[in-house]
């Protein structure tokens, strides 16, 4: 039997399950890839917010960077919480070595507004990250920490794309996950658009959404999928994940990344 396409994410630990490492690997497993990991840093996290957190040294990144990417390879790799200026460095000249496609998830704060980036880092993800992406997936806070540009209406998105494009990335996905009415996202590259438009789902379980809309889009060109297609059949997944976002302990429950494997009713708790 031939092994599955391999994925791998460079990204925190999030010991509610939700966002971060535990996510990423969750949704590539969804689409039946190899989900590898290069731990950056450890939170504690459930559903009120971030209680703590705690960067692992730059070597032990880049040894397990080392460890998967010699031996084992890779055929994308997907970037989340780095943390500080030197991991962002660190990381990003790792990637300069591979010719593997890059998905740069730009994660700045958590949804609680906890933050999992220094705000001295910015530099280093605008001159060092963001040009090793294929795709850079910020949100809406996201571009506007990283280019200025403020995004209030569909109308801006495509400024705010023109905006990070000027930073190297080959594609832009400004995800309007933030904006009021529908969840629309730009993709584009400059010359190509996409718009990707989903009905806001009336779910306040939403935790993790980034993070698995940038791993759904690893795995898809893992698999061979061209940048347009990974990302529409990505944003189908994170769409009936956040639909199926459940409640878990007291606050923002995470999205479902196992909704495509569930009967109604079964494997749910009873709370
Ligand atoms: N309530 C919602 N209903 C439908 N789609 C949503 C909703 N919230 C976010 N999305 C979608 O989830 C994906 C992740 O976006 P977003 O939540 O903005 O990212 P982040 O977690 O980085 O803040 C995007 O495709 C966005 O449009
Ligand atoms: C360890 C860790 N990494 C990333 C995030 C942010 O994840 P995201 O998918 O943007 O989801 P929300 O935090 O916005 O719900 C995180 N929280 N933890």
């Amino acid at each position: 039997m031939s092994a599955p396409a391999r994925v791998m994410t460079v990204a925190g630990s999030d010991s509610g399950g939700g966002a971060g490492i535990q996510a990423d690997l969750k949704t590539m497993l969804a689409f039946g890839t190899h989900g590898m990991s290069v731990l950056t840093a450890v939170t504690a996290q459930n559903s009120l917010g971030v209680q703590g957190a705690w960067e692992l040294p730059a070597e032990a990144v880049e040894a397990q960077f080392r460890s998967v990417v010699d031996d084992i390879g890779v055929q994308a790799v997907k970037t989340g919480m780095l943390s500080s200026a030197l991991l962002v460095e660190t990381v990003a000249g790792l990637l300069g070595g591979i010719t593997a496609p890059v998905v740069i998830d730009p994660v700045g704060v958590s949804k609680h507004g906890d933050a999992l980036l220094a705000s001295d880092a910015l530099e280093a993800v605008r001159c060092g990250l963001l040009p090793t992406a294929t795709v850079a997936t910020p949100n809406l806070d996201e571009v506007e920490q990283l280019t200025g540009v403020r995004v209030d209406t569909e109308a801006d998105l495509r400024t705010a794309a023109e905006a990070v494009l000027a930073h190297g990335p080959r594609w832009a996905l400004i995800k309007g996950g933030h904006l009021r009415a529908d969840a629309v996202d730009l993709l584009t590259d400059g010359t190509e658009e996409h718009w990707l438009r989903a009905p806001r789902q009336d779910n306040r379980h939403t935790h993790g959404t980034g993070c698995t809309l940038a791993s759904a889009v690893a795995a898809g060109l893992a698999t061979g999928r061209s940048v347009p297609e990974a990302v529409h059949e990505a944003k189908e997944y994170v769409t009936g994940a956040i639909a199926a976002g459940f409640a878990l302990g007291g606050g923002i429950g995470p999205v479902d990344h196992g909704w495509r494997f569930r009967k109604p009713a079964v494997g749910r708790g009873t709370e």
